[in-house]
């Protein structure tokens, strides 16, 4: 439960209360002095209500105060007037009163915080010095005019006034400085209540002791005093400094305990100066005793956020002295390295990290010992307790003393092993992937040279069958430099055409992408016109290139030029078909050419002529003059039949001394004019060799090839029958086949 006193000084009705209270403390307060007169005989050594209207001063905002001054003057003057009955110089009593707190109160607003009035010795100087020692001091003077006493009593007056005054503002001042306004019920402990009310029971009983019975009872109040300020907290013990004042001054009064005291003037001030000698030491270690206990509370708090930050720091943080023992380490830490706190602190760092990051970190540790550096921070690793290694960030600083010496280092760890490890992994994939390009590379020279080296011309192109790119043979052939051709179409880099001379070719796979590999027909006989005029015959294929997905990204082609093996190739088909000896159709072309008449016989219903040709005594030069000298007169024969020729015969060597004719679309008449023609050129022909001179002739045998007479074997055979006839009647001469007689 909560009660507050005044809980909004803003509102008039709360104003009102607080002039009420404020008017009814005044007047309790003075009421209470006065007593303490009527009672002794003597004046009183405590004068309140100038030290309670210096606080309103002080703690009220200013609008308010004059109200609150009021409430405060009317009840001291009623107080007065009550206990010295109606005088108006009472009246002016309470009037210096008023002026003295207005004055003091505003020198505490200019040296004293609101909100923290006392919170230092310096404070409470500032405290002494104004409303302590001058405000009352103005008071007296006042006062001393304003009654205008002269004479001896001048000096009793003011001192007594002066030293009543400062008792009160000693005693009540900072009770009221310090007291929480508005009050609240609630922000009272019973424990604490209880405390001091036993205090201030034992204190009391003591200050009684000691008046009663001590040598020096002040100096004994003294004592008990401090007792109570080491014991409770500031506003506590200057409310009970407040209350043990106005016990020994009711002791005092009603002659509880007597004091030795002289009843001159000066002597009655002294007897009261031991209430200020008591006052005074009590309210310094009052707030020596504050200010320890609240550095001890800032030390404690210290230590309770430096102990949360450690333990509830996401992070690993130690403690480790010097040597490298841990000290103290959170549980961050402990999860970290994976042991119980207790076993930790009976190692030391150097136990627990790996061999080979220990001088690294030993020659960090000591850079920082020397004072080299202010922190370090590196990355190692630790055993767990597992002995499992855990890669750590650690960031050292070190604590010394005022004397510099190292007291110990503070660690922070934090635990990086996934960091280290997915770099481990970035590392690895990295020299793969470098390793993956340095083979590609490899692959792509190896590619190139290979490229740039085999013979024939290699084009690639894209999607558009645009150029992308050639080898040195493919410039060469076409003429053009890789880089002009780049990017232009296929089909305007490369003129292909049948044979040198022939039309060009209308090659749309030139210009689109072929589905498979394509090559021309070998027949096309294709040759390439290059840009600078040179002619290679060439044979080419197109490939289409795909990615694994199949999606199209261009094609390669591929020319080779074929020149030389078509030279090897029309060689190969002319040995086949010649005899190298006499360089005439041989056996094989005869009969080809032989089925073409028989067949064009039966087609066409045209009349050729065969005939067959053997050298007669041909055997004898072989004889004679050897063989090299046979193989001339078969080589000079050959040219020697050939003249008797028509444009379209067609002579074969059929081998040995044998030679076939062929005439075609020939009427027998004018086939037999022919053969006779060669008969007589070879029986004439004189052949001539190391100056021997060789005489050899020819037989003859022909046969008419016809529609009706078209099968070859016969008309072989009847060619060969004549042949045979025309030797048998005596060489050198034809014979014509005469079908036998049916
Ligand atoms: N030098 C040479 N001799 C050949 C060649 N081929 C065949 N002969 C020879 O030609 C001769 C042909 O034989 P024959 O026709 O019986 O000889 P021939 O003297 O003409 O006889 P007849 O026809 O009866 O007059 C053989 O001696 C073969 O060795 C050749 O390529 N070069």
């Amino acid at each position: 439960m909560s009660v507050e006193l005044l809980s909004s000084p803003d509102r008039p009705q709360n104003r009102l209360l607080s002039a009420l209270i404020l008017g009814a403390i005044a007047f309790a307060l003075t009421l209470f002095c006065l007593e303490l007169i009527v009672f002794s005989g003597r004046i009183s050594p405590l004068w309140f209500a100038t030290s309670l209207m210096t606080v309103v001063v002080f703690r009220t905002p200013s609008r308010h105060a004059p109200l609150l001054l009021l409430a405060c003057a009317a009840g001291t003057a009623l107080a007065n007037g009550l206990i010295l009955g109606p005088n108006p110089a009472n009246l002016l009593f309470t009037l210096i009163n008023l002026l003295q707190g207005i004055v003091g109160g505003v020198l505490l607003r200019a040296l004293l915080k609101r909100h923290a009035p006392l919170n230092s010795l310096l404070d409470w100087l500032r405290f002494m010095l104004s409303v302590g020692l001058l405000t009352p001091l103005l008071g007296g003077l006042l006062a001393l005019w304003v009654l205008n006493i002269s004479g001896s009593g001048r000096f009793s007056f003011l001192s007594t006034w002066v030293i009543s005054e400062v008792i009160g503002m000693l005693a009540l001042g900072p009770v009221l400085l310090l007291m929480p306004w508005p009050l609240r019920t609630s922000a009272l402990s019973l424990r604490r209540l209880a405390e001091f009310l036993f205090t201030l029971l034992l204190t009391l009983g003591a200050t009684w002791l000691a008046l009663r019975f001590m040598p020096w009872p002040f100096t004994c109040i003294v004592v008990i005093l401090f007792w109570c300020a080491v014991r409770l907290p500031k506003r506590d013990a200057f409310l009970l400094f407040l209350l043990n004042a106005c016990a020994v001054s009711l002791m005092l009064a009603l002659g509880l305990v007597t004091v030795e005291t002289r009843n001159n003037a000066p002597g009655q001030i002294a007897n009261w100066v031991p209430f200020l000698l008591v006052l005074i030491p009590s309210h310094v270690m009052a707030l020596v005793m504050d200010a320890f206990r609240r550095e001890k509370h800032h030390i404690s708090e210290s230590e309770t956020r430096f102990r949360h930050a450690m333990e509830y720091s996401a992070i690993g943080m130690a403690l480790v002295s010097p040597e490298g023992v841990w000290l103290q380490v959170n549980n961050s830490l402990c999860q970290t390295l994976g042991f119980p706190a207790a076993e930790l602190r009976k190692l030391t760092f150097q136990q627990i990290t790996h061999p080979d990051d220990l001088e690294n970190d030993l020659q960090h540790a000591d850079k920082l010992l020397r004072g080299d550096v202010d922190a370090y921070t590196i990355e190692k690793r630790y055993f767990r307790k597992s002995g499992d290694i855990v890669w750590a960030r650690l960031t050292v600083s070190l604590v010394r003393d005022a004397a510099r010496h190292p007291l110990y280092f503070i660690a922070q760890i934090i635990d990086i092993s996934a960091l280290k490890q997915s770099e481990q992994t970035n590392r690895r994939l990295m020299e793969r992937i470098t390793l993956a390009n340095d083979a590609l590379f490899q692959e792509k020279e190896r590619m190139a040279i290979t490229l740039d080296s085999i013979g024939e011309a290699v084009i690639s192109t894209d999607s558009e069958m645009r150029v992308t790119f050639m080898n040195p043979v493919a410039e060469k052939m076409s003429g053009r430099r890789e880089q002009e051709a780049a990017g232009q179409p296929l089909s305007a880099l490369l003129q292909i055409s049948h044979g040198r001379h022939g039309t060009p070719v209308e090659n749309l796979l030139l210009r689109r992408l072929p589905v498979e590999k394509t090559t021309p027909d070998l027949d096309d006989e294709l040759v390439l016109h290059a840009a600078d005029g040179t002619v290679v015959e060439i044979h080419y294929s197109i490939t289409p290139l795909r990615t694994l997905e199949g999606e199209e990204i261009g094609a390669v082609m591929v020319i080779q030029d074929v020149s030389e093996s078509r030279k090897m190739m029309k060689r190969l088909s002319y040995s086949a078909l010649h005899d190298t000896l006499t360089r005439l159709p041989n056996r094989a072309s005869f009969e080809r050419q032989l089925q073409r008449l028989l067949s064009d016989a039966v087609e066409r219903q045209h009349q050729h002529v065969l005939a067959f040709i053997d050298l007669d005594k041909f055997k004898a030069v072989n004889d004679t003059a050897g063989h090299a000298a046979g193989d001339a007169l078969l080589r000079e024969l050959a040219e020697l039949m050939q003249h008797a020729l028509r444009g379209s015969d067609f002579l074969a060597r059929l081998g040995g001394d044998e030679f076939a004719l062929l005439m075609p679309e020939c009427p027998l008449a004018q086939g037999r004019e022919v053969v006779q023609r060669i008969v007589a050129a070879v029986n004439g022909y004189a052949f001539s060799w190391q100056g021997a001179v060789f005489q050899v002739g020819a037989s003859a045998g022909l046969t008419q090839i016809s529609a009706d007479n078209n099968i070859g074997a016969e008309v072989l055979s009847q060619a060969d029958i004549a042949c045979y006839n025309a030797k048998k009647a005596g060489r050198g001469r034809l014979a014509v086949y005469a079908p036998p007689a049916r």
